[in-house]
C-alpha cells in the first residue's frame, strides 16, 4: 500500500468516528435550541462560542494546527447554528406596534428567524404569550431620553412573564419624504412625539412645523400615502426602505447616545444565567408599610454584595399612594448567596419576585 492509500485508509476511519460524534453533536444542538425556544433566547451566544474556542483549541499539541482547528470549531458552530435556526424556525415573537416602528427593527435582529406578529399595544402582546399564542415577546422597558416605559413596567409587575434577555437597540433618526422631494421643500414633518423631541433642535434651526403619531412608522406610512413633498417623518432608514421614502437627511437626533432597552418575555425562567461575572437580575417588590422598610429592603442588597444599578417606583393601580418597587442590579442571584440575599429581603416585603435574569446586555445596531 503505497502513502497515499494509507493515509486515505486512516482519513476513512476518523471521518466515519467523526460522523457519528458529528450527530452526538448535533442532537445536543437540537436539544439546547429546543430550550432556547421557550425562553426567548437567542441562538448566537458569544461567551460560549469563546470558551468553546478556548478550551478546545488548549487540547491542540501542534501549534502549526491549532489555528485551523479554531476554524474548525467556528465553522462546526456554524453548522450548529444553522441547524437550531432550522429547529426553531418560525419561533412566534410578538411585538406592539406596526413593521417599521422600533419594537419590529429590534425584534427582527434578535430573532432573524422567527414569525414577528403585531399587536396593538404592549398588554395584547404580553398576555398573547402568556396565553400560550406567541413563544415570546419584545417590548421596550427604557428609552435612554424618555425614561421607563410605565406601561411595561406595570406589565412586569402584574403577569406571569420571565426577562431571559436584554437587548439595546441604538436608535438614529432620519428626514423621510417621498421621492423627488428634497430638504428646501419641508414644511412639515411628522413623529412619534419622543423622536420630535430627540430632533427638537434640528426643526427648530429649519423652522418645520409638528405632528405626532402614535408611531414612528405610522408617520412614514402616512407620508408615503400623502403622497405630499412638503411633509417628511422622522423615523429609522429601515422604516424608509419598508415604506419607499427617502433619506432627505441623516442622523439628525441631538444625542448620538439615544437608544432604547428591550426586553424579550416568555412563560419560562431561565433558571441558571452564566457566571462568568456580567450577570443581571431584576427584582420587584412591595414593603411593609413600617418605618426604614425600604432602606433596610435596599441594605439587604449591598450586604450580600450585590450591586444595585437601577432603583424605580410606580403607583399600584388599585391602592391609591402605593407603590411597588424596580430594582436591577448586577451579580448571579441563583446561587447560594442569591438565595439567601432573596429570603433575607423577603423578611422586609409584603411581596418579592424576581422577574428576570441574563447575562449580557447585547447591542443591537439599527441597520
Ligand atoms: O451552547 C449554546 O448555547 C449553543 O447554542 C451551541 C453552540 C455550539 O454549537 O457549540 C452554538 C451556538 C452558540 O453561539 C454557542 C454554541
Amino acid at each position: 500500500m503505497d502513502k497515499l492509500q494509507e493515509a486515505r485508509l486512516q482519513i476513512n476511519e476518523i471521518d466515519s468516528e467523526m460522523a457519528a460524534l458529528f450527530e452526538r453533536r448535533m442532537q445536543a444542538a437540537r436539544v439546547i435550541a429546543e430550550y432556547k425556544k421557550e425562553r426567548g433566547l437567542q441562538i448566537y451566544d458569544a461567551k460560549r462560542e469563546q470558551a468553546v474556542i478556548e478550551k478546545n483549541a488548549a487540547y491542540i499539541k501542534d501549534p502549526d494546527i491549532r489555528s485551523y482547528y479554531v476554524r474548525f470549531l467556528q465553522d462546526e458552530m456554524a453548522v450548529s447554528k444553522r441547524y437550531q435556526e432550522h429547529i426553531i424556525s418560525g419561533v412566534k415573537v410578538a411585538y406592539s406596534g406596526i413593521e417599521g416602528a422600533y419594537a419590529n427593527i429590534a425584534a427582527k435582529q434578535i430573532f432573524p428567524y422567527g414569525k414577528l406578529i403585531s399587536y396593538r399595544d404592549f398588554k395584547a402582546a404580553y398576555e398573547a404569550v402568556e396565553r400560550g399564542e406567541c413563544d415570546c415577546c419584545v417590548l421596550p422597558i427604557e428609552n435612554s431620553y424618555a425614561g421607563e416605559v410605565g406601561q411595561v413596567m406595570d406589565l412586569m409587575f402584574q403577569g406571569s412573564l420571565y426577562v431571559n434577555g436584554l437587548y439595546t437597540l441604538r436608535i438614529t433618526h432620519h428626514l423621510l419624504g417621498v421621492p423627488g422631494a428634497s430638504g428646501k421643500d419641508i414644511k412639515t414633518v411628522v413623529s412619534h412625539p419622543q423622536a420630535l423631541a430627540q430632533c427638537a433642535e434640528y426643526i427648530r434651526e429649519h423652522g418645520y412645523q409638528t405632528i405626532e403619531y402614535a408611531n414612528t412608522a405610522k408617520a412614514a406610512k402616512a407620508v408615503k400615502d400623502g403622497c405630499d413633498k412638503s411633509v417628511a417623518a422622522i423615523a429609522s432608514a429601515e422604516t424608509a426602505r419598508l415604506y419607499g421614502l427617502e433619506q432627505l437627511d441623516h442622523d439628525i437626533n441631538e444625542s448620538a447616545l439615544n437608544s432604547t432597552r428591550f426586553a424579550v418575555f416568555s412563560r419560562v425562567e431561565n433558571k441558571k444565567v452564566n457566571t462568568t461575572g456580567d450577570s443581571r437580575f431584576m427584582l420587584m417588590f412591595t414593603v411593609k408599610n413600617e418605618a426604614g422598610a425600604l432602606a433596610q429592603a435596599l441594605n439587604v442588597l449591598s450586604s450580600y454584595g450585590f450591586n444595585m444599578r437601577a432603583l424605580r417606583s410606580r403607583p399600584m393601580k388599585d391602592l391609591a399612594w402605593e407603590y411597588y418597587f424596580y430594582i436591577e442590579a448586577e451579580g448571579d442571584e441563583t446561587g447560594q448567596n442569591g438565595s439567601d440575599m432573596l429570603r433575607h429581603l423577603g423578611l422586609h416585603c409584603d411581596m418579592l419576585k424576581v422577574v428576570g435574569h441574563f447575562s449580557d446586555e447585547v447591542i443591537l445596531q439599527e441597520d
